[in-house]
């Protein structure tokens, strides 16, 4: 039996320097924009209930058919194409190829184990939040590097907040679907690709550029992305 995994506490100030977010630097003031969506985000029903192994399996089902036409959303491509350095470009590539052999397996995984046909899947319709997710990212595509940075950023910095939440509790799922889910979301090498992530905002985005708003709206949505899971209620 899976125990109560806490809610993650309101964001503060430097929470995030163990990972080179230090207090006053850019990544943690754009962390720091969007508090009340973060919490919503890293605390929502969904992460609780995939936490704690309480997830109605219809949700678990329905919210793989969406991550997994979200997973396609062209952003690794565009980033390593604009990426200014080959160093950066390789780390990128190195990371790309990492969610090629664990992401997308997880995905194939769990959408036949959980009996779900490819008819079911292309004729699943994107949830509002999705639709306007990947329109967004696609707005993007030639707003330039520091803003692609900050929005990669924040996609994968989110997630890593709440999987982070059940490591500081100890707590281990016992359903594979959800120990899968955290396990490619919080680890050592899940760190060092946000750490690579907010070392690159450190250096590229402006709180006071256009950089700023995109991460804000990206919290924002995520957050509505978990909370359509449920728009079948
Ligand atoms: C919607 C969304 N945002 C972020 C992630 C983490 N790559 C994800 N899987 N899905």
């Amino acid at each position: 039996m899976t125990k109560n995994v806490p809610l993650a506490k309101q964001p503060a100030s430097g929470d995030y320097a163990w990972l080179g977010a230090e207090a006053g630097s850019v990544a943690d003031h754009m962390y720091m924009l969007n508090t009340e969506d973060w919490v919503e985000a890293i605390n929502s029903r969904f992460v609780n209930e995939l936490l704690n192994d309480e997830l109605p399996e219809e949700v678990l089902k329905a919210y793989l058919i969406q991550d997994f036409k979200f997973y396609d959303n062209g952003m690794m491509g565009r980033l390593i194409k604009l990426a200014p350095r080959q160093e950066t470009k390789d780390m990128l590539s190195k990371q790309a190829q990492w969610f090629e052999d664990n992401e997308t397996t997880y995905f194939e995984h769990f959408i036949k184990a959980y009996n779900i046909s490819q008819q079911e899947y292309d004729e699943t319709e994107q949830t509002p939040a999705n639709k306007e997710y990947g329109e967004y990212l696609e707005s993007l595509a030639d707003k330039g590097w520091p803003v692609l940075v900050a929005a990669m950023c924040c996609m994968e910095w989110v997630y890593l907040a709440w999987a982070k939440r059940t490591v500081d509790a100890s707590v281990v799922q016992q359903i594979p679907a959800h120990k899968g889910w955290v396990d490619l979301h919080e680890g050592e090498l899940f760190r060092a690709w946000v750490g690579n992530l907010i070392a690159l905002v450190n250096e590229y985005c402006s709180v006071n550029g256009p950089e700023a708003e995109v991460f804000r709206t990206m919290v924002h949505l995520e957050r509505r992305f978990f909370e359509d899971s449920y728009q079948l209620d």
